[in-house]
Parts: C-alpha cells; sequence; structure tokens
C-alpha cells in the first residue's frame, strides 16, 4: 500500500492530486444524493402502507399540517411530487458527476500517454535499441488507459465503500440484527474474494498486458513484410503467431471480465439467505411479523441500495486488482525514462548549426552497444576534413555503421571523443546534428504526400518552397516531381509502395539536404538499387563532392571510386586504405 501512494505520487503532479480529491468529493456528494433518493422513498412506502404513520411521525405530521392537506391521497400526491423532484435533481447531478468523472480520466490519460510518449521520441537512439516498438506502444497504448482505469475504479470504490458506511450506520439505528448480520456475511465474502483472487487477478493482469504487445507486434509484423510474406506463401505462420497472441489475450480478457460480474450472483444469494436467516431467526424466536411491516424500509434500502453497492465494490476490486500491474508498469517505465541524463535525451533545441571549419577528428574511440558485451570499436582515431569525401570499408560487422552513427550523434561514445574542430560534439549535440544529413539504406517514408516526406516534419518557414524546390533540384528529383500530376502533393502510399527503389533513395537525399548541411552521411544509400539506378542516384550526391563533406559507406567499388580518402574500418583501427592522390599511409592518426 505504501509503495503504491508512492507510486501515485509520482506519477501524478500536484494539480492532478488536487483535482483528484476534489472529483472525490463531488463523487461522495453525488453518491450520498443518490442514498438521498432511496430513502425519500421510505415515507411514501410508509404512509401507504400504514397512513397512521403521518400522526405519529412529527417531521410528516408537520408537513401535512402546514401545507394543510385534507387527506392521506393529497398527501401521498406531495410526498410523490417531491420524490420526482428529488430524483430529477439527483440524476442532473449524476449525469455531471459522469461527465466530471470522463473528463478527469481521459484528460489525465491523454497528459500521461502525451508525457510517456514525448520521454520515448527524446530517448537517445540506444533506448530503441533496447524496446521493441511494439512494447512502447503497449505501454502508451495500453498500459495508461488500463492505469486510469484503475484509477476511475479507485476513486468509484472509494465513494462505494463511504456511502456503504453510511447506510450501513443508519440502518444499525433501525434494525441491529438485520444489519449486522448482512454486513457481516458481504464482509466476509468480499475479503474472501480480495484475499481469495488479488494475486491470480495480478497475474492474468500482467499476462494481458504482455499479449496486447504480442498482438501488436504480430499485426505489426505481419503487415510489415507483406511482400516477402506473399512470396514465400508465409500467410499461414503469420496469422498463427496473430491468432495465438489473440487467443491468450482473448481467454485473459474472458477471465477478468468473468470476474467482474461473477461475484453478483453470489453476493445476491448470500445477501438474500443473510436476510431471510435474519428474519427466519427472528420469527422462531416469536418476533411479531407486524414488526416487520414496520422496518420494510430496511428491506427495501438493503436490496435497492446495499446490494447493487456490494457488487460494486466486488467490480471494483477487480477491476484495481487486475489493473495494478499496468499502474507498476507506467510507474516504471517514468522512472526508467528518466535514469536517462538530460544532455543525453536529444533535446532539438539549437537553433544554429554547430559550424565545420576544418575537420571531423574521432580521438581514441571505443564503443559498445548498451545490450551487447564486447567493445564494437576500440581506440579509433581519424580525421576527416572539411569538403571532403571519405569512404568508410570493411568486412560486414566490422563496425562501419556504428562509427557512422557515433559521428552522427545517434550514439554516444563509450569512451573517446568527436571533435568539431575544437568542439565536441556530443556538448552541442542538436546543434551538431543541424548541420548533417543522413541517408540510410532503406529511406523511411511517411504514408503521406512527398512535400511531407521530404519536409518530414521541418517545421514552416516562408522560403520553404523555395529550399524544397532547390533540395529536390540537388537530389535530381525535379523532373520525376514535375511529371506527377499532383507534383508535391501526389500520395507515396504506405512506405512509398507507389515509388521505385531510386525514387525513394532521391525522396531521402532531399530530405537530408533540405536544411543545407555540411556534412552527409550515406550508410550504404545506393546497395539496394540496381547498377544504373545506383549511378543515376551516384550522380546525384557526386554534384555535391567539393561543397559538401560526404561520409560513404559502401561496399560497390564503384560507389566509392571518387571519395577522397577511403577508411578500412576493422574493430580496433581505422586505417586509410586509399588516397586519392594514391598516397598509401598505415594508420588514420
Ligand atoms: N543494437 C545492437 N546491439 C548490440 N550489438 C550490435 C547492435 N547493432 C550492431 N551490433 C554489433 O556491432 C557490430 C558492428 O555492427 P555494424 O552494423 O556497425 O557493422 P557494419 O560494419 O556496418 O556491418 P555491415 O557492413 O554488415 O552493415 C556487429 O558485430 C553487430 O553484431
Amino acid at each position: 500500500m505504501k509503495g503504491f501512494i508512492g507510486q501515485v505520487n509520482y506519477i501524478f503532479s500536484k494539480e492532478q492530486k488536487i483535482r483528484f480529491f476534489f472529483l472525490l468529493v463531488a463523487i461522495v456528494i453525488t453518491t450520498f444524493l443518490e442514498l438521498l433518493s432511496v430513502t425519500a422513498v421510505m415515507p411514501l412506502v410508509n404512509v401507504m402502507m400504514d397512513p397512521q404513520i403521518i400522526m405519529r411521525t412529527d417531521y410528516l405530521w408537520w408537513a401535512y399540517c402546514t401545507f394543510g392537506f385534507q387527506n392521506t391521497n393529497q398527501f401521498l400526491a406531495f410526498l410523490g411530487g417531491i420524490l420526482i423532484v428529488v430524483y430529477i435533481l439527483k440524476n442532473i447531478c449524476v449525469s455531471v458527476m459522469y461527465q466530471l468523472q470522463y473528463k478527469f480520466t481521459f484528460s489525465n490519460q491523454k497528459k500521461l500517454a502525451s508525457k510517456m510518449m514525448g520521454c520515448y521520441m527524446k530517448q537517445p537512439y540506444y533506448f530503441h535499441l533496447s524496446h521493441s516498438s511494439a512494447e512502447l506502444i503497449r505501454s502508451i497504448n495500453t498500459d495508461v488507459a488500463m492505469m486510469f482505469q484503475g484509477v476511475l475504479s479507485i476513486l468509484q470504490l472509494i465513494a462505494e465503500v463511504l456511502v456503504c458506511i453510511v447506510l450501513g450506520v443508519f440502518l444499525i439505528v433501525k434494525d441491529k440484527s438485520i444489519t449486522i448480520g448482512v454486513c457481516l456475511f458481504m464482509i466476509i465474502f468480499l475479503v474472501f474474494f480480495a484475499k481469495k483472487f488479488k494475486r491470480y487477478l495480478a497475474r492474468i493482469g500482467e499476462e494481458d498486458r504482455m499479449y496486447s504487445a504480442g498482438i501488436v507486434k504480430w499485426l505489426q509484423q505481419s503487415f510489415g513484410g507483406m511482400k516477402e510474406t506473399k512470396i514465400l506463401g508465409r500467410e499461414g505462420f503469420f496469422l498463427n503467431r496473430f491468432n495465438s497472441e489473440y487467443q491468450n489475450w482473448a481467454e485473459r480478457e474472458q477471465i477478468y471480465r468473468y470476474l467482474q460480474v461473477a461475484p453478483r450472483p453470489i453476493m445476491e444469494a448470500v445477501c438474500i439467505t443473510a436476510l431471510m436467516t435474519v428474519v427466519i431467526v427472528k420469527l422462531l424466536n416469536g418476533t411479531n411479523s407486524s414488526y416487520f411491516i414496520t422496518t420494510i424500509s430496511v428491506f427495501a434500502i438493503a436490496a435497492f441500495r446495499l446490494l447493487p453497492s456490494f457488487n460494486r465494490i466486488a467490480n471494483y476490486m477487480s477491476v484495481i486488482m487486475f489493473n495494478m500491474p499496468a499502474f507498476e508498469a507506467v510507474y516504471g517505465d517514468l522512472k526508467e525514462i528518466e535514469k536517462v541524463k538530460e544532455h543525453e535525451t536529444g533535446k532539438n533545441t539549437a537553433l544554429e548549426a554547430l559550424p565545420l571549419q576544418n575537420e571531423i577528428k574521432v580521438d581514441d574511440l571505443s564503443f559498445k552497444y548498451p545490450t551487447g558485451t564486447d567493445y564494437v570499436l576500440e581506440h579509433i582515431n581519424l580525421t576527416i576534413g572539411k569538403k571532403q569525401s571519405v569512404a568508410f570499408i570493411g568486412p560486414s560487422g566490422a563496425g562501419k555503421t556504428t562509427l557512422a552513427d557515433l559521428i552522427l550523434g545517434a550514439l554516444t561514445p563509450t569512451s573517446g571523443t568527436i571533435r568539431i574542430d575544437e568542439t565536441d560534439a556530443f556538448r552541442h549535440l542538436s546543434a551538431w546534428q543541424r548541420n548533417v544529413g543522413y541517408i540510410p539504406q532503406n529511406i523511411y517514408l511517411l504514408d503521406d504526400t512527398i512535400r511531407n516526406n521530404i519536409l518530414y516534419g521541418a517545421v514552416g518557414e516562408a522560403d520553404n518552397d523555395a529550399k524544397l524546390w532547390k533540395a529536390i533540384e540537388k537530389a535530381q528529383l525535379k523532373e520525376f516531381i514535375e511529371s506527377l500530376g499532383d507534383g508535391l502533393d501526389t500520395e507515396v502510399g504506405e512506405s512509398g509502395v507507389r515509388l521505385s527503389g531510386g525514387q525513394r533513395q532521391r525522396i531521402g537525399i532531399a530530405r537530408a539536404l533540405y536544411n543545407d548541411p555540411e556534412v552527409l552521411v550515406l550508410d550504404e544509400a545506393t546497395s539496394a538499387l540496381d547498377n544504373d539506378t545506383e549511378a543515376a542516384v551516384m550522380e546525384a550526391i557526386e554534384t555535391l563532392t567539393g561543397s559538401k563533406t560526404i561520409i560513404i559507406i559502401a561496399h560497390r567499388l564503384s560507389t566509392i571510386k571518387n571519395c577522397d580518402m577511403v577508411y578500412e574500418i576493422n574493430h580496433k583501427e581505422a586505417k586509410i586504405q586509399h588516397l586519392r592522390s594514391n598516397e598509401h599511409e598505415s594508420d588514420g592518426d
């Protein structure tokens, strides 16, 4: 419990906690109005059963005389009128209350989801290397929703328990034995239910989360590789994996939903048994049956208000127990995210790019992936001069992409430095990243227009179109775009299915060039293209040589033939293999 309160404290801001408190107060007020509406039936029922009660009950007699009623029927009509007013008022309040509850729940759910999304987006690239996107989608989508379902149930549980306590006190005054008998039965049942199912519900809640992440994962994987799946005829495999996750998830949901409603029939049976047992015992002990007429209202309250209340309490308890793992997961996620130091979170706040005057100097750089055991790069030294074209070659797994990612600032060195002239790139990461463009092998395309794919979220500037066309021209994409009916507003389809490989790469080049960076990093940018297309795309890149610093990772010699320098990368060194002037050196130092 202490841990739970600590988690609530951590997850919610002060303002949210204050709102939570006021909402709780409002819920309690509404629940008491509900209670009033039930008790308002009592005078009407009592007068109907026994009109003499008017004279015996002070407040009824006072009302009868004050408003000058002539007979019991007029008075009954008056009591009926009061009941109508109470019910209308109560239901207006209940309706407003529901609105407030859902407003609180969903606005805060949105806030938390947005906070988590923001935190995940700001995490350094290596965080994403060790967290699957399905996991993150599950955290933002399912966990947050489950958690707020739990929060709403906590609110409602508190209100319901309070009502039961007040109702219990009221009933005790009316009839001690009936109330104590019924309440005892109910409390024993609730305690038994909580004890029996607490761990079980928490476990299936945890499994439910796991399988819902599995569903997202297999949906993503099934639709992500559709071409290969079709060609290999593996639709059945993906369908089976999806079915298996869904089946497991559905089984957990089924148990959970059942346990939410299961207490109801049991409670009803228990309640009626308790009620009747007490009545039978009283009758057998010689209590006159007329006694029960006067206490009929007690039965009415017990049946109409207390029983549904107990049902709801059992229901809220199972919702809370089931959703507790999501609460803990959100707490754990937020804690983990917080651990990453501010400077590592890739805050894109720099307005000006960090200029490159002379050289990029990689100095004694070593790197180990947080998830890996061995160093991928050790004591690497190399220098890249301004406006030079440099190639990284080497066997597969030698660390070329890792080195490029370090220069791009996507990964942070384990030790050593990367300096831009005399400035440490990681001290001014966002400024440095404003000055680099990156063109990978697979350009990630949004299901949007060519324009938006090139802009890729770049904020609107007055000269957007001029800048855009400049990048398009440099990427040699102008002719193609002009040949399209919708030009820049042509939709590319999901993952660019309506474009050729060469066109996709050129969109990637235009995207990288849009901000006119001084440095371009191409990681196998043309490897997936056929020779002719590669030559055409390289032509676009080669027009930039001499005006930009270009780092190319490639396997084909044709791609790097015009580079000023070729570094052969292996785990322990970056060796100059070739200089354009044909000078051969042994080391990059
Ligand atoms: N996210 C990761 N976690 C752990 N190890 C990784 C990760 N990414 C890459 N590695 C390891 O780092 C080493 C270097 O990988 P890298 O991708 O940099 O090689 P590469 O030279 O670019 O290879 P290729 O030419 O095949 O693309 C490999 O041994 C690889 O297994």
